[in-house]
């Protein structure tokens, strides 16, 4: 069993996490996915795509089908391929991302629960050069720079320890079979065919509480 830290060396870890160690409490662990969880990359991506590319042909958001845009845009046409991937990886487009309505809210509301520890959990694009520092200041000018310690950058998340993760991406798999999160698919245009999966469907209308609360029981 791990041991309660001496006072003085908890100094970084208790502002970082509310962790209680083996008080006999556990806090229930949240990983949040960033990109269409907390920051709306689909609605973003259509506004600069048609910006960009104005007489090409693209995917309205209701029409959106399957977790890469790219896959879709290139069944319209196989040349529409690199122009979606000149918008992501254009300087600025990932920290311009809008919030998805009340998740920024929500967060904070949810890492001030008592027995809740809250990560924001998110994968770099391959092409990480601006991606992988703007995820860092979207993350610092949206929630605070207290939130900063508080980012996990992970190309694979199954590795991750968590009790539940909120992800836009149905299907998430990687070197870890059985992951130790509960995966709650956060509802997109992209993943609202999938069936059969715990949901959060929105920020707004409070369900996410019940959600945590459910876990909270459950730890
Ligand atoms: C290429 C691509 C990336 N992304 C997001 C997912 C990842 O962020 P996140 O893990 O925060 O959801 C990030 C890198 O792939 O960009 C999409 O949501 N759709 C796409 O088509
Ligand atoms: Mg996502």
């Amino acid at each position: 069993m791990k041991k309660p830290p001496t006072q003085d060396k908890t100094d970084i870890m208790s502002r970082r996490t509310k962790q209680t160690y083996d008080y006999g409490q556990k806090n229930l662990c949240v990983l949040l996915d960033l990109d269409q969880v907390l920051a709306d990359f689909e609605g973003h991506f259509i506004t600069k795509f048609r910006e960009k590319f104005p007489d090409d042909r693209f995917v309205q958001l209701d029409e959106r089908k399957g977790f890469y845009i790219k896959d879709q845009y290139e069944k319209l046409d196989r040349n529409l391929g690199d122009k979606v991937r000149a918008v992501y990886i254009e300087k600025g487009f990932f920290l311009d991302l809008p919030e998805i309505k009340g998740a920024i809210p929500a967060a904070r509301e949810m890492a001030a629960m008592d027995g809740v520890d809250v990560f924001i959990c998110s994968s770099p694009l391959t092409e990480y050069q601006n991606c992988l520092s703007e995820k860092f200041e979207w993350v610092e000018k949206h929630l605070g720079p207290e939130w900063l310690d508080r980012i996990i950058i992970a190309k694979d998340k199954t590795v991750i320890n968590g009790h539940i993760l909120i992800d836009d991406r149905p299907y998430i798999n990687g070197s870890c079979k059985s992951p130790a999160w509960k995966h709650i698919v956060f509802t997109a245009h992209h993943n609202r065919h999938v069936e059969g999966r715990q949901r959060l469907d929105n920020w707004t209308d409070g369900t996410w509480r019940d959600i945590i609360e459910d876990f909270k029981k459950r730890i």
